[in-house]
């Protein structure tokens, strides 16, 4: 990329959250992430050019640093902090406006600074997977959320041990209005390990995507929550997309029946491909990470109490979801265990403010911060150390929390057109795919107050509606 010769019609615009806006090359499997501000506070917010160099300088060194030796070297791309022509930057601005959904037009894009953090386009392949001349790359991003019910001695009310956040948060969304229809997925499902469990998790995301799902085809998104949230999804619409990397060319079958054997395929390659043990030699028997008794289930599920409670609940230890949900449980204090190391941490810095530096409490994001990360003391004695120690683990965990795992598929094999002779060879894989996690941004020490609201707003609605009496129709 020749960044002196920028032009913006040689960019798309592609997907925003709420803190990056992201373009996408038109010809090669590049991506542009530029920052975004609340137009509220436009005056005041956007930063100068060295400021927001250094804050993405931030983003590249924590997810080299410390998101890639927690989660795997492979499945992390941190890209590249750099600096554009501000003119180029103002035009695509200007260009991307309408294609952005209403929903997310509450913030702007940098236009001040003409910096970006710039990433290999995860929904376009890597080189691993081979792609047959006719079917452009498909690509499935999923934002899992917290795999995990806490087990702190911390926790106060009984009911954060047996209902999941995500689906306690769905009830405050609904009756905030982010959402009109209550989404069925519960991470605890998507994390079991146990197949049955994780495919009606991955159904449950399809039918309701709201932003934890997503299907990109040929790099364009194809499917995902519609910003006008009345519309249900059109599961017939989606797997017409699907049929020629599902069912065999010659197939007959059609309507909903189709739909069903192309979305039950779908299901299943994201299954495997989010239990595959991407470090161990594929001859050998993966080791398996066996998930902690009595916290596997969440209440709110919909599924079975046998499906949840028999069975096998353990992933393949090096898997993409055995990665991330190691990674969010260092989170093990929960956000009221947290609190008072928080609070000291505060005062610390109230009394020697020096110490803000040597604490790394805003980086730098190296060696020395995954150190304190990884070497903190199992016990409270009572130190600073142990404080920024246990602050620094949990906002480690609230990136792993907030996350999205990309899965790049494609049809393999010397004719990767599908025939009915691959249906018949069932040893012969099918299907390869790459993994990746993308959005692995530092999340702020200052958002833990925010933290600790949410979670007391989230657990007080849930309480006050008695939400345990909503079920869900099966
Ligand atoms: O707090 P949560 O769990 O609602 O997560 C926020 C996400 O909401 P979600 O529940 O996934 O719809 C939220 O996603 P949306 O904007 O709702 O798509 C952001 O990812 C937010 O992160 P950040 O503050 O922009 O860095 C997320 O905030 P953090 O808590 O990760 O900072
Ligand atoms: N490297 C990439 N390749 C392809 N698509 C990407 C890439 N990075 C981001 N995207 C797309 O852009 C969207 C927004 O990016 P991202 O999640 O990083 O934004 P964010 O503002 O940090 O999100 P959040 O709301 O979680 O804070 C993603 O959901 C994804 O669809």
């Amino acid at each position: 990329m020749e960044l002196d010769k920028m032009d913006e019609n040689d960019w798309k615009y592609h997907g925003e959250g709420n803190k990056s806006l992201v373009v996408s090359h038109v010809q090669h499997a590049r991506v542009l992430r530029l920052l975004k501000y609340s137009t509220e506070d436009d005056e005041n917010s956007h930063k100068t050019t060295e400021q927001a160099f250094r804050h993405i300088q931030n983003i590249v060194d924590y997810s080299k640093n410390v998101m890639k030796p927690l989660l795997g070297e492979k499945f992390v791309h941190n890209g590249e902090a750099v600096k554009l022509p501000i003119d180029f930057v103002r035009q695509l601005s200007l260009k991307v406006q309408r294609e952005r959904p209403e929903s997310r037009c509450d913030k702007v894009m940098d236009t001040f600074s003409g910096c970006a953090l710039c990433l290999p386009n995860l929904t376009q392949l890597s080189s691993c997977c081979c792609f047959g001349q006719h079917r452009p790359p498909l690509c499935i991003e999923i934002k899992p959320k917290c795999g995990f019910l806490p087990s702190s001695r911390h926790v106060t009310k009984e009911i954060k041990s047996k209902v999941c956040r995500f689906c306690m948060h769905q009830h405050f969304k609904l009756a905030s209005g982010k959402w009109k229809r209550l989404s069925r997925y519960c991470p605890l499902d998507l994390f079991s390990g146990n197949k049955q469990r994780m495919y009606l998790a991955i159904k449950h995301l399809i039918e309701e995507p709201q932003n934890n799902f997503k299907i990109f085809k040929g790099g364009e998104c194809i499917y995902s929550c519609k910003d006008d949230a009345d519309v249900l999804q059109d599961l017939d619409e989606l797997a017409q997309h699907l049929r020629p990397y599902f069912l065999p060319s010659g197939s007959l079958i059609n309507g909903h029946q189709a739909s069903k054997v192309v979305l039950n395929e779908l299901i299943q390659v994201l299954m495997s491909a989010l239990l595959s043990s991407w470090d161990c030699p594929r001859t050998v028997e993966p080791r398996k990470t066996h998930l902690p008794e009595g916290r596997v289930t969440c209440e709110a599920s919909i599924l079975h109490r046998d499906l949840l409670w028999n069975g096998n609940h353990c992933l393949p230890k090096d898997c993409v979801l055995a990665k991330i949900l190691g990674t969010q449980m260092h989170d093990n204090l929960d956000i009221e265990g947290l609190n008072p190391l928080f609070r000291r941490v505060e005062q610390h810095l109230q009394d020697f403010p020096k110490e803000r530096s040597r604490l790394q409490i805003d980086g730098p994001y190296d060696e020395s911060f995954l150190e304190k990360v990884q070497n903190c003391p199992a016990e409270d004695d009572g130190s600073i150390e142990y404080a920024v120690g246990k602050v620094h683990q949990y906002r480690v965990a609230m990136t792993a929390k907030d996350c999205s795992i990309m899965i790049a598929i494609a049809p393999c094999g010397e004719d990767d057109g599908l025939d009915q002779n691959l249906e018949i060879q069932p040893a012969k894989p099918r299907f390869s795919y790459s993994v990746s996690i993308l959005d692995l941004d530092p999340k702020p020490y200052d958002s833990i107050p925010h933290q600790s609201r949410l979670d007391a707003k989230i657990l007080n609605y849930y309480l006050r509606k008695d939400c345990t009496l909503v079920f869900h129709p099966v």
